[in-house]
């Protein structure tokens, strides 16, 4: 059972150089502690109160003699007037804080748990070179050479018009993920190997992973404007998902990272088809890229 006499940071109250002139059945340790727990278990405000007021009484030279002065002074004494909002903000964190911690240290558990394909010597370590297979299918080189290939090959406008908003698509992405990556700079899972297929010096942070954001991506410019067979659609979703999963099993992302991406890919492609780029609203790029 939790000892009652412990501060919201889990360090014991007094736990200072006036801790060691208390002993128990002092006020500070017990007697009076007794009056302290009582108002602990209060109200969540008076909790912080108390704590604040003990913080502050620990560094005055009254706490450092040995006697907390509202313990010491009893019940019948008045507890010290609330302290300035901002002064229990960092005692009392908000649930919003908890909410995120907690999800964080989800997080990093089951990243750990699910990067079975991490090295070599990892539990699965024996799929790793199929893992990095999938891992080039969703690079941006690849894509990116792809479509410019395709572009140049092309000799139908409607053909021409959608791998142009690919080509968009492709390097709104890379912009994207590298700017949030620069911006978030979350460090790669402590068991990754660096040991990727050429990246970009932002490629060192996790957040978001830029894999999972393209494969989202280019699944869903696929299935809006490929006429694909329902295998062959299914076969898309799998990737896009497998992909995603690869990339904790890799050890290379955390779970949020991915699944960040997941719905960022998801919006870029919703602001690729609102900006849909046309010979009617693009007459330059297509013009240009005819006289190639
Ligand atoms: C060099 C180019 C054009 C793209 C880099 C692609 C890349 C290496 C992205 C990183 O993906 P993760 O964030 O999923 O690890």
């Amino acid at each position: 059972m939790p000892s009652p006499r412990r501060s919201v940071e889990g360090r014991p109250l007094g736990a200072s150089a006036s801790s060691s002139s208390s002993s128990p059945g002092s006020p500070a340790h017990g007697g009076g502690g007794r009056f302290e727990f009582q108002s602990l278990l209060s109200s969540r405000a008076t909790c912080a109160d108390l704590t604040c007021a003990r913080l502050r009484a620990s560094e005055s030279p009254v706490h450092r003699r040995g006697s907390f002065p509202l313990a010491a002074a009893g019940p019948s004494q008045a507890p010290p007037p609330p302290l300035p909002e901002e002064d229990r903000m960092d005692l009392n964190p908000s649930f919003l804080g908890i909410a995120l911690r907690s999800l964080l240290a989800i997080d990093l558990w089951l990243s750990k748990k699910l990067g079975v394909c991490a090295g070599e010597s990892s539990s699965w370590g024996s799929v790793r070179p199929l893992m990095k297979l999938l891992e080039i299918s969703g690079h941006g080189i690849p894509w990116l050479l792809g479509t410019l290939y395709c572009l140049s090959r092309s000799d139908s406008w409607a053909g021409r018009e959608v791998l142009m908003n690919l080509l968009f698509a492709l390097l709104l992405d890379l912009l994207l993920v590298a700017l949030i990556k620069g911006l978030v700079r979350r460090r790669r899972p402590a068991h990754n190997q660096m040991d990727m297929f050429v990246t970009l010096s932002v490629d060192k942070y996790s957040f978001p992973s830029g894999h999972a954001t393209r494969a989202v991506l280019v699944s869903r410019f696929i299935l809006n404007h490929l006429v694909l067979a329902i295998p062959l659609r299914v076969l898309v979703v799998l990737w896009a998902f497998v992909l995603g999963l690869s990339r904790v099993m890799l050890g290379r992302h955390n779970v949020t990272d991915v699944a960040f991406g997941f719905f960022l890919g998801y919006m870029q492609y919703s602001i690729v088809d609102y900006c849909w780029l046309s010979p009617h609203n693009a007459p330059v790029l297509f013009v240009l890229w005819n006289q190639q």
